[in-house]
C-alpha cells in the first residue's frame, strides 16, 4: 500500500482487494530504522474500522489480512497498539531484534497476530534460522529485495540465493519477497521459492492492476507445480478451498461456481466434493439444468456446507471453521488431534447447524465443521503427474458414476473369487470326511469278523 494514494487509503485498499490481492501489505516506518516515515497503529485501526475489507477464507468470514512490515528500531513498542488496531501479521526486522526476538514472537502471538521476520539485503540468511527453528517460531520470513525505506527501487536478483536456501531448508515456510517485484522480476522470485509477493509500484502504476496481480499469481503457482491448468493432483492430497460463507443469524451458505466438462453429472460433481454438498442441493441451485450428461462450459452454482464462528468463539481464538468431508474411520477425537483442536470444540461447532448432531456416529460423505485457530498445515503439494491422455486437457477429473460402478465391479470379482475358493474347500472337506467314514466302517466290519483280533481288543 506504500504506492497507494494515502489520502484515499480505504478505497485504494478496497480497489486492490477487488483486483485480486490476497493481503494488504502495510509498511510501517519510524524515520529511524529507515530514512522514511509512514503510518502507525492509528492508520491501521482506521483502515480496519472501515470494514470494507471482508474477504472469506477457508470457510470463515475473514477480515482482510493486514500484513504489517515493521521497519522500526523498537518493534516491541508496536505490538500492543497494532494488536489492538487489528493488524493480522507483524513482521519485525532481525537487525532490530537480536536481543529480544523470543519475547517479540511470544507477544505477537499473544495478541493474535502472525509473527514474521524480515532481513535487509546485507544481512546473512543464517541470522533468521534460529527464529524459524525455535520452539515458538516465526511463521514467515521476509527477504528484502531492495534496501528498505522506499518504493519503486530496482529488484536485487542476488537476494534469490537467500530465498533458494530458505526454501530448500524449510519446504513449507511462507517466504515473502518485497521490493522491485513486477512482471519482469516475478519469475526469478517464484522459481527461487518465494510464495508471498509484495508489489507496490508495479501494481499501482499499471493501467490494469488486476492483470499484473493475476500474472504474478500465475507465475508463483506454476513454480509451485500448481496452476489452473494443473489437472492431476497427487492422489489423496488434501486441498483447502477458500469459500465465502454468508452467515445471517443461523442461516449459513456458501456457493462456488463450477464450469462443467462435457459428460459430467450433478452426481459426479457432488461425489467429487466428498460430502461438502449433495446432488439434491446442486439440483435446487441449478433449476432447469439437466442433472446428467452436462455440456461443456456451463456455469453451475455449487452450494457448500459452511458456518461462521460466533463472536464468543473468535474470542477463544477460533479463526476458521473448516468444512471437513468425513471419511470412513474418522472419529471426533482423531480429528481433534489431527487439526489441533478439542473434541468439545468440534461438537459445539456442529451443534449450531445440524439438529440432533450425533458425534458418536460420523457418517462418511457428510461434512463436519472443525474450528481452527489458524490455517491448517496440509503439507506441500507434490508436483503433479504428467498429463494423462485418459482425461481431456484442462479438466478436473471427478469420480463419475461409471468409475464407481467399475470399482464396485472389481470388489464384486473379489467376492466371487473368495466364494469359489471357499465353496471348493467345503466340497473337498465333505468328500474327505465321507471317504474317512466309509473306510472306518469297512475296518469295523472286518474287525467284527476276526475273533483273534476281537480277543486282543477285549484284553
Ligand atoms: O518495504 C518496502 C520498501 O521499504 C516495500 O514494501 C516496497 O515499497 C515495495 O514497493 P515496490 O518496490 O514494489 O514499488
Amino acid at each position: 500500500m506504500l504506492s497507494s494514494d494515502f489520502a484515499n487509503l480505504a478505497s485504494e485498499a478496497e480497489r486492490m482487494l477487488n483486483c485480486g490481492a490476497d493481503w494488504l501489505h502495510m509498511d510501517i516506518m519510524d524515520g529511524h530504522f529507515v530514512p522514511n516515515l509512514t503510518i502507525g497503529a492509528p492508520v491501521i485501526e482506521s483502515l480496519r474500522k472501515t470494514q470494507v475489507y471482508d474477504t472469506m477464507l477457508y470457510g470463515f468470514s475473514y477480515r482482510a489480512y493486514l500484513d504489517c512490515h515493521l521497519m522500526v528500531t523498537n518493534p516491541l513498542d508496536y505490538i500492543e497498539p497494532l494488536g489492538k488496531a487489528g493488524a493480522s501479521g507483524f513482521t519485525f526486522h532481525v537487525e532490530a531484534s537480536r536481543e529480544n526476538w523470543r519475547e517479540l514472537i511470544q507477544k505477537i502471538k499473544s495478541k493474535g497476530m502472525r509473527p514474521g521476520v524480515a532481513l535487509k539485503p546485507g544481512t546473512p540468511i543464517e541470522e533468521v534460522y534460529p527464529l524459524v527453528e525455535c520452539e515458538n517460531p516465526v511463521e514467515m520470513v521476509l527477504v528484502m529485495t531492495v534496501e528498505p525505506g522506499f518504493g519503486g527501487q530496482k529488484f536485487m536478483p542476488d537476494m534469490m540465493d537467500k530465498v533458494k536456501t530458505l526454501r530448500k531448508k524449510y519446504p513449507s515456510l511462507d517466504i515473502e519477497v518485497d521490493g522491485g517485484l513486477g512482471p519482469s522480476t516475478i519469475d526469478m522470485a517464484a522459481s527461487a521459492g518465494a510464495n508471498c509477493i509484495v508489489a507496490g509500484s508495479s501494481v499501482f502504476g499499471a493501467p490494469e492492476p488486476a492483470h499484473v496481480i493475476s500474472l504474478m499469481r500465475k507465475s508463483v503457482e506454476e513454480a509451485n507445480g500448481f496452476s489452473a491448468d494443473t489437472e492431476f493432483l497427487p492422489k489423496d492430497q488434501p486441498l483447502l478451498m477458500p469459500i465465502e460463507c454468508k452467515c445471517n443469524g443461523s442461516f449459513f451458505q456458501a456457493e462456488v461456481t463450477k464450469t462443467t466438462i462435457k459428460g459430467e453429472s450433478f452426481y459426479g460433481i457432488a461425489e467429487s466434493l466428498e460430502g461438502l454438498t449433495t446432488c439434491r442441493a446442486i439440483q435446487e441451485k441449478n433449476l432447469g439444468v439437466p442433472p446428467s450428461n452436462l455440456g461443456d462450459n456451463a456455469r453451475l452454482l455449487i452450494p457448500l456446507r459452511c458456518a461462521c464462528p460466533y463472536s464468543s468463539e473468535v474470542g477463544l481464538a477460533t479463526r476458521i471453521l473448516l468444512s471437513y468431508p468425513v471419511s470412513e474411520g474418522d472419529t471426533i477425537s482423531n480429528l481433534a488431534i489431527k487439526f489441533n483442536t478439542t473434541p468439545e470444540a468440534i461438537v459445539s461447532a456442529n451443534n449450531r447447524s445440524v439438529a440432533n448432531f450425533k458425534p458418536e456416529s460420523l457418517v462418511p460423505l457428510t461434512s463436519l465443521l472443525i474450528p481452527l485457530k489458524g490455517k491448517p498445515a496440509l503439507g506441500p503439494l507434490a508436483k503433479p503427474r504428467e498429463p494423462n491422455s485418459r482425461f481431456p486437457e484442462s479438466s478436473i477429473p471427478v469420480i463419475s458414476p461409471h468409475k464407481k460402478k467399475s470399482k464396485m465391479w472389481i470388489v464384486g470379482i473379489y467376492i466371487a473369487v473368495i466364494g469359489v475358493v471357499v465353496g471348493a474347500s467345503i466340497v473337498a472337506a465333505v468328500a474327505f470326511l465321507l471317504i474317512q467314514l466309509k473306510k472306518k466302517k469297512q475296518q469295523n466290519s472286518s474287525k467284527e469278523g476276526d475273533p483273534e483280533l476281537n480277543s486282543l481288543v477285549q484284553v
